[in-house]
């Protein structure tokens, strides 16, 4: 476990998250990446682009979770990606997996089972952002998706975030990957970060606990959110 505590939460998840694209790459691979909504990543996103180094045709992407609304909607998480960073480094649309959107003529299970389908073995690299209840994806404290050993994506309904009806990954799906990298920020946080990373605690009250990384797990806070280690 890593614990990076950085003046810039978004800056140093956009760098970093070039820096390893461009070590994936050079070493033959094309990268696969589960992206995380939430305003931190959406900041980070919108400075991709800064390193030569990373081909962003050779990239695929999919989401560790969506907001279930229609296709184009402010609030989906690809939306917002495609925004801050997708179309503007031209990332071939044949690399994008976004998640079913409302109005796929799909129910929110079908679209989660869907989903599951086009998923990888494993991802090389997984970011999350961290709710300041603990929730990580939409995987929200108490809820019952906590438990699900078997399926890789699953139907949210009654998000505490709004919009309520959601598709999230699973632990299973999400701790399939080599890599996975947290991001917090800001003091609203700092409780929840500190109960992720305590030596003991529950998944239930806190679901940030139940990801790993296989090789490697790295927290990127900014000194609020880490003001309560
Ligand atoms: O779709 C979502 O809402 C997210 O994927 C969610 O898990 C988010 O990452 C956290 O809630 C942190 O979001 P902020 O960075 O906005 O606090």
């Amino acid at each position: 476990m890593i614990v990076e505590v950085v003046d810039d939460a978004a800056a140093t998840l956009a760098s970093a998250l070039e820096t390893h694209l461009a070590h994936l790459q050079g070493g033959g691979r094309s990268p696969r990446v589960a992206l995380t909504g939430g305003t931190i990543a959406n900041d980070a996103y919108r400075l991709l682009g800064a390193d030569p180094g990373v081909d962003w045709s050779r990239v695929d992407l999919w989401w560790g979770d969506e907001r279930f609304v229609p296709e184009g909607h402010a609030d989906r998480n690809d939306q917002q990606a495609r925004d801050a960073f997708l179309d503007r480094l031209g990332v071939p649309a044949s690399r994008v997996h976004p998640m079913p959107a409302h109005g796929c003529s799909q129910s929110l299970a079908e679209a989660a089972d869907g989903y599951a389908t086009g998923l990888p073995a494993e991802f090389d690299l997984v970011l999350l952002g961290v709710g300041p209840d603990g929730h990580v994806a939409s995987l929200f404290p108490g809820f019952a998706q906590l438990d699900e050993t078997q399926r890789l994506a699953v139907e949210v309904f009654g998000s505490p975030k709004p919009p309520p009806e959601r598709i999230s990954l699973t632990f299973p799906a999400l701790n399939a990957a080599d890599q996975v990298w947290f991001v917090a920020s800001g003091e609203g946080k700092a409780e929840a970060v500190s109960r992720a990373l305590a030596p003991e605690g529950s998944v239930h009250q806190t679901p940030a606990r139940g990801v790993r990384g296989r090789v490697e797990t790295r927290w990127i806070l900014d000194p609020a959110a880490a003001s309560h280690l």
